[in-house]
C-alpha cells in the first residue's frame, strides 16, 4: 500500500514553479529521500504532503486521505526544516503538549512519553529547559515530540542539517529503528551519505523529478565510467566503460586501484545534465 501518493503535482509562487509535474509514492514500512539542490523544491513539496501548503494542479494522498483531513494530522509525525523545541519548556513539557496538541490522552502520553525518554536517551534531560540542550538532543526531543502520537508516518525535512557527524550517526540509528517498527518515513536530505545510509528508495528533484529508484540500481544505471589510480606514476584515468577499462589495466605495470563513481558524483552529474 501507498503511505504517499503525490500525482502530477504542480507548486506555483507567482510565476516561479517550485514543483513541475511531481509524481511520486511512498509505500508502507519504506524510507524514501528526496535530495536536491537549494531551491529544487523538497521542502514546497514536503509541505504539501503534511497539509500545510496545497498544490495548483494535481492530487496528493496520504494514508488515503487527503492532506487537510483533520485525521490525518494525528496520524502524522512531521519534522519540519529548522524547527526546534519551544525553548522556554522543559523536554517533558514539549513532549506532553505535543501529545495533547495531537489529541493523545494524558494517561498514554505519560506511559509513551516515560518510554520515548528512555529511548531517546532524554531521561536525565526531562526537567532541563530545551533552550539549554545541544543541537543534537534538540533534535532528538523533535524526534520524540514527533512520535508521541506513535504515527505510521514520520515526515523529516533535513533532520540532520546542522548537526555533527557524532549526532548525525545518532539520528540516523534512531531513524533505523523507527523503520524497524515498520513505520514509513519520508526526508528530504541535502546528504548523499545520509540517502545511502537510511533510504530505500531515492528522488532526485530539481524542480521536477530528474531520476528515481534504489541507491544499488542508481549506481548501476549511471556508473558508466571508471577512474583508476595508477599508483607507479600517480596518473589518475578516467575511463567509460569496461572494454576500455581492461585494455588500459592491461597496460599498467605495478600497482593501481579502480574506482567506480559514488552516489554524490552520480548526483552532481545528473542533476548538472538536467539544467
Ligand atoms: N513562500 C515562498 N514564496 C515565494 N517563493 C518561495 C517560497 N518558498 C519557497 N520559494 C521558492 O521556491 C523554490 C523552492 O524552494 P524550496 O524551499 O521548496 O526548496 P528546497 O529544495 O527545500 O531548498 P533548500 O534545500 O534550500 O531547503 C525556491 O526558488 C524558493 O526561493
Amino acid at each position: 500500500m501507498n503511505v504517499i501518493e503525490v500525482k502530477n503535482v504542480w507548486k506555483m509562487y507567482g510565476k516561479l514553479v517550485a514543483n513541475e509535474d511531481i509524481s511520486m509514492t511512498v509505500n508502507e514500512g519504506e524510507i524514501v529521500a528526496l535530495l536536491g539542490p537549494n531551491g529544487a523544491g523538497k521542502t514546497t513539496l514536503v509541505k504539501q504532503i503534511y497539509g500545510e501548503l496545497s498544490p495548483n494542479k494535481g492530487e496528493i494522498k496520504v494514508l488515503g486521505k487527503k492532506p487537510t483531513d483533520r485525521q490525518i494530522k494525528k496520524l502524522l509525525g512531521v519534522i519540519p526544516q529548522e524547527c526546534e523545541p519551544y525553548g522556554d519548556l522543559t523536554v517533558w513539557d514539549n513532549i506532553y503538549y505535543m501529545g495533547r496538541l495531537k489529541g493523545v490522552s494524558k494517561e498514554v502520553i505519560k506511559n509513551r512519553g516515560e518510554e520515548l525518554l528512555k529511548r531517546l536517551d532524554l531521561s536525565s534531560k526531562r526537567n532541563t529547559l530545551a533552550r539549554d540542550l545541544s543541537g543534537g538532543l534538540k533534535r532528538r526531543v523533535l524526534i520524540a515530540m514527533a512520535l508521541i502520537n506513535d504515527p505510521k508516518l514520520l515526515i523529516l525535512d533535513e533532520p540532520t542539517t546542522g548537526l555533527d557527524p557524532e549526532a548525525r550517526r545518532e539520528v540516523w540509528e534512531i531513524l533505523i529503528d523507527m523503520k524497524r517498527e515498520g513505520r514509513s518515513m519520508l526526508l528530504t536530505t541535502h546528504y548523499l551519505d545520509e540517502a545511502e545510509r537510511l533510504a530505500d528508495r531515492i528522488y532526485f528533484l530539481s524542480r521536477r523529478i530528474i531520476v528515481e529508484g534504489k541507491p544499488a540500481e542508481i549506481k548501476e544505471k549511471f556508473a558508466d565510467w571508471y577512474e583508476v589510480i595508477d599508483y607507479a606514476n600517480g596518473k589518475v584515468y578516467k575511463v567509460k566503460g569496461e572494454e576500455e577499462l581492461k585494455r588500459l589495466i592491461m597496460n599498467l605495470n605495478g600497482k593501481f586501484e579502480v574506482r567506480m563513481p559514488s552516489l554524490e558524483e552520480i548526483y552532481l552529474q545528473v542533476i548538472r545534465n538536467a539544467d
